[in-house]
């Protein structure tokens, strides 16, 4: 793969590639009219026309099964009777046809096609060759090490891998080149933003952790070679990786004293902070389903938010004619979201109960702000999806974000999923639009998203009211089940897991604030993994800064109390949200949100390149090896590229060559990233640091786990 820099994306944006037949070698033009009747017999009820059909057998190296079932996924079936079949002898010809007969006529050629019509070899595209001239034949991805080695070329015969010899003896005539195919437009009949994701549900289990191991300098290559020393199927690819991690550089860190400020009994601080469990939740959905409206009351009926505060709010927003939000504005704190009545970034705060531990995540639910909302799903356990009864169709229809949002939530690795059905007041109160809403979610979730029906909870609730969020509803007689805050508590233990202290620590920054002195910073996050104690060293990738933790504080409120308190701890593990004070810092202007922090004796080294399995939502046009997009990962987005195709995987499991990818299609690919390295972690390494979401013009095209790291 050769260099790519940002006028070839630019000249991607309004190039077509991919498919021209005029290109084809003389070998592929025979392969392609050797499948093409047979395709077209098998896809005859399909509202298919030649064009795609031969783009389709390019695409899968003329394969008729593997372009068949391609048609199959992308095209509308037609019924029989509208369709008018022309007998194959009988069919108007297209006019590379007619101008492949033009020559045959004038030069008496006979050629290889099948069924009795003479075939295109040797003829079209290679007119301007004379007889004698040797022709040069292109690598198939399918051609084993050996025949590379018997085909091997020469030094004196540069790019040349196969001399064949011309097989007609025949003067060949030249005619006037081809007109060209430029349009490859395949997938222009699949429905435009229709989101559905294939789902594999991942082998293993989503927490506890898997333990995950940061390498160090020795350690990471001799990783990456026993990890590659076992032969697979695609050695060749396999050794060329071995080579490239093996050649990561790893840059040392500065020492820096890395020993805890205190001496503290671990088992007995860890067994005190897991008597609470502590669950981190992210409300999503639609925009304007009631989501901030949700977790306002939420925190008032638990008394945390006092009723002089909402007294205020209320006072406020009636004052700008938006009496309605003034629960919302509990969560809704800028001017901007406040004057525009939308909720523009996530929004989290930290509460405790007697018994349990809570983190609540507000997302934003305007299809703009889908950035900011894959954001807050990566810092949850749960996700809450909120739906709007009274308007469900709208957001869930393929313009809607309902579907977008579920769809995100568990390619990030989101497994329970707790629905409420919002606004019931509005349709007053009715069992039938519930039970309509929560058939038609669960289905989505089930079948397409391969959810596990006993991780779902639906609850019915008025989050303006406040029915069934807190307080039992008097208005919802039909429903016996728990209200909103008994369910959050009941998945709070479910989820809840002893943490492995010895895991590596791991935390990705999503905020930061400056000091007033050169060497010292704060900066919060979620702790991803393992733990940390006052005084310990860590390195900050990609910058690889060193700093000491000074402190660590944990801001929360407790229900009954208005009162926000900010704890220093001793220790901070697994699964909380907290702030470092960082100390000795040679430069802060290198921290960003999005690194990641672990122990200064285990640096994690930034990559410009992985290896993923891309699941593909629906997408309007196919991606080619080239195709920019952009990558989210850790609330941050860099721009990338699609750098390799290296197979598909068909729904029965086997990995198919395909030279682009579209709607639907799971692949392994390889992902370089554009402008910056960033830290990552493989899936195996942590079940929800090792994937990414990818957009485009705007829209989720798809979402990844990551496999292998690639220098
Ligand atoms: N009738 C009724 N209105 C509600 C309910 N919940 C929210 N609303 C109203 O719906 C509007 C939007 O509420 P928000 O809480 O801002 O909605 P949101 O989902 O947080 O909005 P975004 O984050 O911008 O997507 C406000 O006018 C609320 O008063 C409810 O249960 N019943």
């Amino acid at each position: 793969m050769g260099g790519f820099d940002d006028d070839d994306l630019h000249d991607y944006e309004n190039e077509d590639l991919g498919f021209d037949e005029d290109a084809l070698n003389d070998d592929e033009y025979d392969q392609l009219y050797d499948a093409l009747p047979k395709l077209k017999a098998l896809a005859k009820n399909y509202q298919v026309d030649e064009k795609a059909l031969k783009e389709i057998l390019w695409s899968n190296y003329f394969s008729v099964e593997d372009s068949f079932e391609e048609v199959k996924q992308n095209y509308k079936r037609e019924y029989d009777e509208y369709v008018w079949v022309v007998p194959d002898g009988e069919r108007p010809m297209s006019k590379l046809e007619l101008l492949a007969q033009q020559r045959r006529e004038r030069t008496g050629l006979r050629g290889l096609r099948s069924e009795g019509r003479e075939g295109l070899s040797g003829l079209l595209g290679r007119v301007k060759d004379t007889p004698k001239r040797e022709r040069v034949r292109r690598p198939r991805p399918t051609e084993t090490k050996q025949e590379e080695q018997t085909t091997a070329p020469k030094p004196d015969e540069q790019g040349v891998e196969e001399i064949q010899k011309p097989e007609e003896t025949e003067p060949i005539c030249l005619l006037p080149p081809l007109p060209s195919t430029t349009s490859f437009n395949i997938l222009t009949t699949t429905p435009s933003s229709l989101i559905s994701l294939l789902f594999v549900r991942p082998t293993e289990p989503p927490s506890p952790l898997p333990n995950i191991s940061l390498y160090t300098n020795s350690d990471l290559a001799k990783k990456a070679a026993a990890n590659f020393a076992k032969p697979g199927p695609d050695d060749r690819k396999v050794e060329n990786l071995t080579e490239k991690v093996a050649k990561i550089k790893i840059k040392e860190p500065k020492p820096v004293a890395s020993k805890p400020k205190q001496k503290i009994n671990i088992d007995a601080e860890l067994a005190k902070k897991n008597s609470k469990p502590n669950l981190s939740f992210v409300v999503i959905g639609h925009v304007d389903s009631g989501k901030s409206t949700l977790i306002g009351r939420l925190l008032y009926d638990l008394g945390i938010v006092d009723s002089k505060t909402l007294h205020k709010l209320t006072k406020e927003s009636d004052a700008m004619g938006k009496s309605s939000f003034s629960l919302a504005w509990i969560m809704d704190q800028t001017q901007e979201e406040r004057s525009r009545g939308v909720t523009v970034d996530i929004c989290q705060t930290q509460i405790e109960t007697p018994t349990q531990k809570f983190t609540i995540i507000d997302s934003p639910g305007h299809k703009d702000y889908v950035p900011q909302m894959i954001n807050g799903v990566s810092q949850a356990d749960l996700a809450v999806m909120n739906i709007d009864a009274n308007s469900f169709e709208s957001g869930f229809s393929n313009q809607g974000q309902t579907k977008e949002h579920l769809t995100i939530a568990k390619s990030l690795g989101i497994e329970r999923c707790v629905v409420t059905i919002n606004k019931l007041d509005v349709t007053q109160w009715s069992q039938t639009v519930y039970d309509a809403i929560c058939d038609q979610i669960r289905q989505f979730l089930v079948d397409e998203l391969a959810y596990d029906a006993a991780n779902l909870v639906f609850v019915p609730t008025s989050g303006f009211l406040g029915d069934n969020v807190v307080k039992p509803s008097k208005n919802l007689s039909w429903y016996t089940g728990p209200t909103l805050m008994q369910v959050l508590e009941q998945e709070n233990r479910a989820v809840s897991h002893v943490v492995d202290k010895k895991s590596p620590f791991v935390m990705v920054i999503s905020d930061i604030q400056e000091s007033s002195k050169n060497d010292e910073l704060v900066i919060s996050g979620r702790i991803n993994s393992g733990i940390i104690q006052p005084g310990e060293s860590v390195s900050i990738s990609p910058s690889q800064e060193v700093a000491v933790v000074d402190s660590i504080s944990i801001t929360a409120s407790s229900v009954g109390s208005s009162v926000i308190k900010h704890d220093l701890q001793k220790l901070a593990q697994e699964g909380e949200f907290v702030e470092l004070k960082l100390k000795k810092l040679a430069s802060c202007e290198n921290i960003k949100i999005g690194d990641v922090v672990t122990l200064a004796s285990n640096v994690l080294q930034p990559v410009k390149k992985f290896k993923c399995e891309l699941n593909l939502f629906n997408i309007e046009r196919p991606l080619l090896v080239g195709t920019p997009f952009v990558l989210f990962k850790n609330g941050i987005s860099v721009p990338s590229r699609l750098s390799e195709i290296e197979s598909i995987v068909t729904k029965d499991g086997r990995s198919k060559k395909r030279r682009h990818l579209s709607s639907n299609n799971k692949a392994v690919v390889v992902v370089e990233l554009l402008e910056r390295e960033l830290p990552l972690l493989t899936v195996a390494q942590h079940h929800k640091l090792g994937r990414v979401v990818v957009r485009k013009d705007g829209l989720s095209i798809g979402a990844g786990k990551i496999l292998e790291l690639v220098a």
